[in-house]
C-alpha cells in the first residue's frame, strides 16, 4: 500500500519513522508528502528519500493508494473533497473539521458515489467501540469528555492554578481550541452529535500528561474511561496515543478480519 500523507508535522513525522524507517507495516511505504513550503519538501526528501510535493494535483496524482492528513482542521476543509474525488481513501486525524455537517454530508454522499472511504481514527481517546455499541439502537442517554493539559498546550501560557477555560458543547469547545479537542469531535460522531455531547476543557498547571475521561450513560449501562496520555515531545498538544491510532488505522487495512 503507497500512502502519502498532507502535512510535515509530529503525526506525519512519526508515521514516516515508523513506516519507512522502522519498517513497522510490512507491504506499506509512505510514498509522497504534501507540503506547504518548498524548504520543508526539500528537506523531506533529503532527510526521509520520499517525494514531496507542493502541489496538490500532482500530489494526488502520484501512484499514492491512501492519503493521511496530518495537518490542520483547514487542510481537512481545503483538500478532502478533492481527496476522495480522486478516488483515494482518506484518514482525517484532524477530525474537528467534520463539526460541519454540511462538509460531512458532501464527503459522505461522495464516498458513497464513488466507493472510496474515510476513516477516522480513535485519535488520543479510546471506548468509541462502546458508544458505537449503545448507539446500534440509539439507547445512548449522555456523553460528556472532560480533558486536562497544560496551560501552555492551550492557552499558549502559564498558570498559577487550575482553571476551567471551556464548559459546553462539542460544537463549541473545536472553535475555540481546534488543535487541542478533535477527540470531542470523534467522539460525537460516534455518539450523540456534536451539539449533544458535553465537554469541559480544564488547563492544569500540575498536568505532566493529557488526560481525557469520557462517561457514557445508555440502556447498555455506564462507562467511565480515563486516559492518562504522555504527550509527543515535538508537540506537546497531541498525545503519542493520537499517533498510534493513525499507525494502526492503516495496519487495519492490510487485515482481513477486524477486530471491534
Ligand atoms: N483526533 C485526535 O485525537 C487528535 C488530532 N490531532 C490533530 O492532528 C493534526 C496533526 O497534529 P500534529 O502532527 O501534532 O501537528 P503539528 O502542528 O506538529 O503539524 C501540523 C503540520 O501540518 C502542516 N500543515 C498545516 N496546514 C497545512 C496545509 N494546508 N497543507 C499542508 N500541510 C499543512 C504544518 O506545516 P507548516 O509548517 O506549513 O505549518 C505542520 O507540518 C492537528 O490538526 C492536531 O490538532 C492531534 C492530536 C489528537
Ligand atoms: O492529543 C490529544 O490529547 C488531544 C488533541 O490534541 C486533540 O484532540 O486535538
Amino acid at each position: 500500500m503507497k500512502i502519502g500523507i498532507i502535512g510535515g508535522g509530529t503525526v506525519a513525522t512519526f508515521l514516516i519513522k515508523s513506516i519507512n524507517v522502522d519498517q513497522r507495516l510490512p507491504g506499506c511505504t509512505v510514498d509522497s508528502v504534501f507540503l506547504r513550503s518548498a524548504d520543508v519538501a526539500e528537506a523531506w526528501e533529503r532527510d526521509y528519500g520520499t517525494r514531496a510535493f507542493t502541489e496538490m494535483e500532482a500530489f494526488l496524482s502520484s501512484g499514492i493508494d491512501i492519503v493521511v492528513e496530518a495537518a490542520t482542521v483547514e487542510a481537512v476543509r481545503d483538500y478532502a473533497e478533492l481527496v476522495i474525488s480522486k478516488r483515494k481513501d482518506l484518514v482525517i486525524i484532524s477530525v474537528g473539521a467534520l463539526v460541519d455537517q454540511e462538509l460531512y454530508d458532501r464527503l459522505n454522499e461522495i464516498c458513497r458515489q464513488l466507493g472510496t472511504h474515510i476513516h477516522l481514527p480513535s485519535g488520543a481517546i479510546g471506548g468509541l467501540d462502546v458508544i458505537h455499541s449503545a448507539m446500534a439502537l440509539g439507547q445512548l442517554d449522555e456523553v460528556s469528555l472532560t480533558t486536562r493539559k497544560p496551560p501552555a498546550s492551550l492557552l499558549g501560557r502559564q498558570l498559577d492554578a487550575k482553571e476551567v477555560v471551556f464548559d459546553g458543547t462539542a460544537t463549541e469547545a473545536i472553535s475555540r481550541f481546534p488543535k487541542n479537542i478533535n477527540v470531542a469531535i470523534v467522539l460525537s460522531l460516534a455518539g450523540l452529535g456534536c451539539d449533544n455531547t458535553r465537554v469541559k476543557i480544564v488547563a492544569d498547571p500540575e498536568a505532566t500528561k493529557n488526560i481525557h475521561t469520557i462517561e457514557a450513560v445508555g440502556s447498555f449501562g455506564k462507562m467511565n474511561i480515563q486516559l492518562e496520555n504522555d504527550p509527543m515531545p515535538d508537540n506537546p498538544k497531541t498525545s503519542y496515543l493520537a499517533a498510534l491510532s493513525v499507525l494502526s488505522t492503516l495496519k487495519k487495512q492490510t487485515e482481513r478480519i477486524s477486530i471491534g
